[in-house]
């Protein structure tokens, strides 16, 4: 599910240069082509729903007009349609009431033809999250961020949902064909949308994996990292890991997601993980690159979990 490159090294001459292929062999891990698979999977399980007559259905609830949750949100909504999954979008205006956003969770959550609700996050600061997400019922709790589906993840009970990134990043760890039993994992970053949940997946059966989680009070992070065979970067801050961090031979995984000014770009902008890709992918087994890594797995795990959502109420 990944294509392979070699790093030439031109400046030493023919024979480094052979040496250099053969020492550096790194795989840049395909998000988008991991997510098709993933995707064509759901494909074949919402033919089986329909069959039975349950047509999947997710609804995206977005307070405000973050232009990059606008995006976000209008991805997740075109991906349903390609999919044939049934999509609500509800759109409020970013002074709603915490009661007028509560209301229409409450509304979904009676809807049968939502099997997922999402609300997008972060909502404006006026508004409590976290009452927010409890409103939702769990079994339509797609993004596995109410309390009783971060239990049941910490019990690995497999009738909950885990979290759409962290879900995707093992996915893209085995696509990648990446041993994580035995393997030193750290997780850099401790939300609870990726670093927790993410540190309990490659913790437990799934990964088998022994785990450290750093976070900003991580006394010699660098040191930390250079332990690891496989980084998962969740800090938010654009291109923190850098070379010397990476012990040869490591495999990462890049959450991040920052858009970070770029004058020579139309948009005024460009996005950039939390990796110094260019310095750190040549001392790589394997990495995802930023975009096309993660992202595109987050939205394919989101209909992956609508879909078990689906297939829960039969
Ligand atoms: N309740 C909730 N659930 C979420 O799952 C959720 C959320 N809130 N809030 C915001 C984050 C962010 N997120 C992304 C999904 C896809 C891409 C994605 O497809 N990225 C593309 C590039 C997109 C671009 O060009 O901007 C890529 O990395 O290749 C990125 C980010 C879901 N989130």
């Amino acid at each position: 599910m990944a294509e392979r490159y070699f790093c030439a090294i031109k400046p030493f001459g023919i024979v480094s240069q052979v040496v250099g292929i053969y020492a550096l062999v790194m795989q840049i891990i395909d998000g988008k082509q991991v997510a098709e698979k993933v995707l064509s999977e759901c494909s074949d399980r919402i033919a089986a729903l329909k069959e039975k007559g349950v047509t999947p259905g997710l609804a995206v609830v977005l307070v405000g007009e973050d232009p990059a949750s606008k995006v976000y949100v209008g991805s997740k909504a075109r991906k349903c349609v390609e999919l044939g999954i049934y999509s609500r979008k509800i759109e409020l205006p970013a002074d709603s009431s915490q009661e007028e956003v509560m209301a229409v969770v409450e509304e979904l959550n009676n809807d049968d033809k939502v099997h997922g609700i999402l609300v997008q996050s972060p909502p404006p600061p006026h508004i409590d999250e976290e009452a927010i997400v409890r409103a939702i019922n769990p079994a339509k709790d797609v993004d596995g961020f109410h309390p009783e589906n971060v239990a049941k993840l910490a019990l690995e009970d497999p009738t909950g949902f885990v979290p759409c990134t962290p879900a995707g990043c093992m996915r893209l760890l085995k696509e990648a064909g990446v041993e994580t039993s035995g393997a030193e994992a750290v997780v850099i970053g401790r939300s609870m949308i990726v670093g927790k949940p993410m540190a309990l997946l490659l913790m437990g059966k799934a990964g088998n994996a022994t785990v450290t989680v750093a976070h900003s009070r991580t006394k010699d992070l660098a040191e930390v990292c250079r332990r690891a065979d496989i980084i998962v970067a969740a800090i938010g801050k654009p291109e923190f890991v850098t070379a010397d961090m990476v012990k040869d031979g490591a495999t990462i995984i890049d959450v991040g997601i920052n858009r970070v000014e770029d004058a020579s770009k139309k948009s005024g902008y460009k996005l950039v993980g939390d990796v110094a890709y260019d310095e750190c992918a040549p001392k790589c087994k394997a990495i995802t690159p930023v975009p096309g890594g993660v992202g595109p797995m987050t939205i394919a795990m989101l209909m992956q979990n609508t879909v078990q959502a689906a297939e829960a109420t039969l």
